[in-house]
């Protein structure tokens, strides 16, 4: 089946070649997209849909979510919003209702959550265990996150439970419990901050999850200075996240990560993630992205979608704060929250041969992911902040 979106007002690709149409039209053909051009010109297909002007970006690349939980941390927002800060701490309340959870449970309320940031354009997702802590509940929540998430995120090393051994539960983290979650995830991050993992267990967790195979990511800078960053470049981390908190070393390291990539080829660098939402609901100073980008640090913007520190997965939301708080100009935030989530997944370049076609941006032979505006423009997601603005979304090629 193929299907023809046509008299698209701004068709932002993402695409390096491409850049951003007008008047054009996408053809879509099963799970693919199989021609781009001028609306004029648009081939026939099976099934027509007029876009009757508005705006079509690639959909939202989430790189960075936690959906893996049960309960509820409403009294612990109401206290940071009266003046508290957020430790990780919280973290243990949705440890305990996590366990306490059934599988059905667990997974129904993981769907519902995909279906939501589905709702709201997202076509590419994320997500980490993290709340289960314990060999047994850690694997259940890796095994229940590969039936409803693109890319799993092995979380282990999350928080000390209350009561272990610190240096005990690292080697639980680098060992048993690795063995367990190994057959259902493919990346590895550890919380490497004040409270939670220090930088000398955060390299054992690293060290242990790359010889296992797996792609790496951290949770670095997001309460205060410290090493996660430098660890992240040092460990060739796809990615670090959060970074609110940077040295001015850090900035040069990150950059330097790219220093041998052309934007295709050569050696990839870590992407800086930068979660808006999360540091509103902080109240954290917001991160430096605009600080990465002149520095020309590769970018990504995602929900950080979890029960404590940012409970939304509007990637909208956060590309709106980025432009209106942190600086970007609207073509860049959506560039970070589509292009940008995908090279921190390692999913931005892929084709028709290799059967893994890249996501986040929109060319020929890329996976149809798509997302109309109900706008003639991408600045509309800035210029209206907080409208319900996605019109239409498919995903591999189907309308969500
Ligand atoms: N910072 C660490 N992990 C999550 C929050 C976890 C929680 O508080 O439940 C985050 O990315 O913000
Ligand atoms: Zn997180």
């Amino acid at each position: 089946m193929s299907e023809l979106i046509t008299n698209i007002g701004e068709l932002m690709t993402q695409d390096g070649e491409l850049g951003t149409l007008r008047n054009a039209a996408v053809v879509l053909e099963g799970e693919r997209i199989a021609w781009i051009g001028d609306a004029g010109n648009a081939p026939a297909a099976d099934t027509a849909t007029d876009a009757q002007g508005r705006a079509v970006l690639p959909g939202w690349v989430d790189s960075h979510t936690h959906l893996i939980f049960a309960g509820d941390r409403t009294a612990e927002f109401e206290a940071r919003m009266a003046g508290e800060s957020y430790s990780a701490g919280g973290i243990a309340v949705s440890m305990n209702a996590t366990r306490a959870a059934s599988d059905y449970e667990l997974t129904r309320m993981a769907l519902g959550r995909v279906s939501e940031a589905a709702s709201q354009g997202t076509t590419y997702l994320e997500t980490k265990t993290g709340y289960g802590l314990d060999v047994e509940h850690e694997a259940r929540s890796a095994r229940i996150a590969s039936t409803v998430a693109d890319e799993v995120t092995y979380l282990g090393a999350h928080l000390v439970p209350a009561g272990m051994d610190a240096g005990a539960y690292t080697e639980l983290v680098c060992g048993e419990m690795l063995g367990a979650v190994r057959p259902y995830v493919s990346w590895a991050d550890v919380f490497c901050e004040t409270g939670a993992f220090t930088p000398e267990q955060s390299r054992a967790v690293l060290t242990a999850c790359r010889e296992a195979g797996l792609g790496l990511r951290v949770h670095g800078n997001q309460l205060g200075p410290g090493a996660g960053t430098a660890l992240a470049v040092e460990f060739g981390a796809a990615s670090v996240d959060h970074v609110n908190f940077l040295a001015d070393s850090d900035f040069d390291l990150l950059a330097q990560s790219w220093s041998g990539w052309d934007g295709g080829a050569g050696e990839r660098g870590t992407v800086a993630t930068v979660l808006p939402a999360c540091d509103l609901s902080t109240r954290q100073p917001l991160a430096p992205a605009r600080r990465l980008l002149d520095a020309g640090v590769q970018l990504a913007i995602a929900s950080n979608c979890n029960p404590g520190t940012s409970y939304t997965s509007s990637v909208a939301f956060c590309v709106t704060t980025a432009v209106l708080q942190m600086g970007l100009s609207v073509h860049e935030a959506v560039r970070a929250a589509t292009w940008g989530g995908a090279l921190a997944l390692g999913r931005e370049t892929g084709t028709d041969e290799d059967g893994k076609r890249a996501v986040g941006s929109i060319a020929v032979g890329h996976r149809a992911d798509l997302h109309m505006l109900n706008a003639p423009s991408a600045t509309h997601l800035a210029y209206r902040p907080g409208m319900p603005l996605t019109h239409q979304v498919w995903r591999a090629g189907v309308v969500v």
